[in-house]
């Protein structure tokens, strides 16, 4: 092997884990407990926090670890800091796995939906990040290296048609990455971005009922996997001492073409893909277009709309 793989050793760390009470934020709690950390979990919901908390506990290794939870809406920035209060100690590693998404086409989002896009991917990671840093950067400097980590998305890689609500606060999670990472090269801290595909969720669930089927379709090339394999799987990477995490294939390749100047995973494999991708994105698009034309062919516009898109008429493609 090529790298070391145990850097993430979390045995006897403190984990706080925001979005915690279901989803990947629960596995990830649970295979951070099967590790030997002390867990606390975070979320709104107190009862389904309650019945994480019982889960979590079955992955016991010691008798002195602990699990708790707070419950506290973190998009707002005096919750998140009465969060980093109560816990006390600062965390070792912090994960901002809190987000969720409504895929629907833009004019069919509500101005509420578009808030709660921004509160629920953005705020929440943004404050705690803030809080937690701060606490962090009072204690003094461990002989281990600790993480803030943040839940990006694919999406942020090829953002597409019924993301509108979501990808651009991905994107806005990689760039607080990127500033964050230099920031906390003082304090020994890593700053890790996750792009996960799709994976299966009670909040995957939700959004597939609002997904319109174009979307279902650009993005059939990331089936999902359990939320346990993607726990998994970013830990792996974790222990390898990868900063920019991808959880499937496609993640992988995409990512090879926004690597800008974040760390990479393999620099020649990445490169060589992005000249591919640079010269197959256009070709790529062009495909898209025209499926994307199909699409509005067969929906309902609203009468509002009088100028509907059609396959052959209007909204020319200009940028190839
Ligand atoms: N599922 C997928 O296919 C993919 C998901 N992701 C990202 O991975 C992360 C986890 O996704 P997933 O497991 O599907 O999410 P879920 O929707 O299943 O769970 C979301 C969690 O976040 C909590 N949460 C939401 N808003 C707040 C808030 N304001 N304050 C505190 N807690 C909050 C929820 O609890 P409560 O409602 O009680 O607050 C819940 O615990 C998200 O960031 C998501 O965007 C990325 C790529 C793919
Ligand atoms: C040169 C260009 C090649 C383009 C290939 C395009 C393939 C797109 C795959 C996109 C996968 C998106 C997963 C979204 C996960 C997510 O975040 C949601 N489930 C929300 O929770």
């Amino acid at each position: 092997m090529f790298w070391n793989s145990n850097q993430f050793n979390i045995y006897g760390k403190i984990v706080m884990i925001t979005g915690a009470s279901q989803g990947l934020g629960l596995a990830l709690a649970k295979a951070a407990f099967s590790r030997g950390a002390n867990v606390v979990i975070i979320a709104r919901r107190e009862p389904i926090l309650q019945k994480a908390v019982a889960d979590i506990e079955k992955f016991r290794v010691s008798e002195t670890q602990t699990v708790s939870y707070i419950a506290a809406d973190i998009s707002i920035a005096s919750e998140a800091e009465r969060v980093m209060a109560e816990t006390g100690p600062a965390p070792d590693v912090l994960m901002c796995c809190a987000g969720s998404s409504v895929p629907k086409l833009f004019t069919e989002l509500t101005s509420e939906e578009l808030t709660s896009g921004v509160a629920t991917n953005y705020f929440t990671a943004l404050y705690m990040a803030h809080a937690g840093l701060k606490a962090m950067a009072k204690t003094p400097i461990p002989e281990h290296h600790r993480h803030i980590v943040f839940f990006s998305s694919v999406v942020h890689f090829y953002s597409f048609i019924g993301y509108c609500q979501y990808a651009p606060l991905k994107s806005a999670l990689r760039s607080l990455g990127d500033c964050l990472r230099h920031e906390c090269i003082p304090y020994n801290i890593k700053v890790d971005v996750v792009f996960a595909g799709n994976f299966l969720s009670e909040g995957y669930t939700i959004e597939n009922l609002t997904k319109p089927e174009i979307t279902k379709k650009i993005e059939g090339a990331s089936q999902p996997i359990t939320a346990d394999e993607c726990a998994e799987k970013i830990i792996r990477e974790l222990d390898r001492g990868n900063q920019m995490i991808t959880t499937d294939f496609i993640g992988f390749v995409l990512s090879s073409m926004m690597l800008s100047g974040s760390p990479r995973i393999n620099y020649l494999a990445q490169t060589f893909i992005a000249i591919l991708l640079a010269l197959f994105g256009p070709v790529w698009e062009w495909l898209v277009t025209k499926d994307i034309r199909n699409f509005y062919k067969n929906y309902p516009m609203t009468e509002s709309e009088t100028c509907p898109l059609s396959a052959k008429d209007g909204n020319e493609d200009t940028s190839t």
